[in-house]
């Protein structure tokens, strides 16, 4: 399920059909990037695309974000394995009991099971938004709080902004996966989020893996942008 060479990039696929994601992923290397399949496109094109991604070489991080009472996400997590999938996620908020589940579910795989990973405060996210949902911590103490419980649970890693990464690393170990969305080349429009950091900085912080959708889906020529991200990583 994980390629030897272990791309630290992550393509997400977040276009209205199978298509035009189909045309991007045919351009790509598997061996240089890994690709993402959210909601949009699963909810389009399902399985059967995520099966061609896979046929294609492509380790694919599915990322429909689970939560739910234990039995319902525990099974979801356990369809994600069936598929084949690298890594799959589940909301932190989701509590003890939904993760233990899925940890437990996931673990009657064996050796060849995808990652599981949890989410912990959305990067689009401010303290703000945080307090509209009656959450007082800050981002980052929220980030830390779901994380120490998402490791406890057994999970492989989080979805945290590359901000919490440093800190992440130090509370959580280094075997603990960041996995972070919210990457902006410097040129790069915001957009919807709120916590964000360029891939060089995202990567010295202590992200594993970095997750980018339309500074690469959106750039005039995809490939070039992603050969620039690139090409700033192997500058650290
Ligand atoms: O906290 C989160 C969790 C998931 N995402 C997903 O990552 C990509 C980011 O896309 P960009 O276009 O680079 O902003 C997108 O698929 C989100 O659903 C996230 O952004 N933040």
């Amino acid at each position: 399920m994980q390629t030897s060479n272990d791309p630290k990039i992550i393509v997400a696929l977040d276009f209205p059909s199978s298509v035009p994601a189909l045309n991007l992923a045919d351009r790509l290397d598997p061996a240089k990037c890994r690709l993402k399949v959210g909601k949009e496109l699963f909810t389009r094109s399902g399985p059967q695309f995520v099966e061609g991604l896979q046929k294609r070489s492509f380790d694919v991080f599915l990322d429909l974000k689970f939560h739910d009472i234990p039995n319902t996400a525990s099974s979801a997590v356990a369809a994600a394995a069936d598929l084949g999938v690298w890594m799959v996620n589940v909301h932190a908020s989701g509590g003890e009991k939904m993760m233990l589940a899925c940890r437990e579910r996931l673990d009657t795989f064996g050796g060849d099971k995808p990652l599981l990973i949890a989410v912990t405060v959305l990067t689009s996210m401010g303290a703000e938004d945080l307090a509209g949902i009656g959450i007082t911590n800050s981002p980052e103490t929220q980030v830390s709080r779901l994380a120490t419980l998402a490791r406890n649970c057994g999970l492989d890693g989080v979805v945290c902004s590359a901000q919490e990464a440093r800190k992440l690393k130090t509370e959580q170990g280094i075997d603990f996966k960041l996995i972070t969305p919210g990457i902006r080349p410097l040129t790069a429009d915001k957009g919807d989020q709120q916590r964000i950091m360029t891939p060089s900085e995202a990567l010295r912080a202590g992200s594993d893996y970095l997750v980018i959708g339309r500074p690469i889906t959106q750039a005039a020529d995809p490939l070039a942008a992603l050969e620039a991200i690139h090409a700033e990583v192997l500058g650290l």
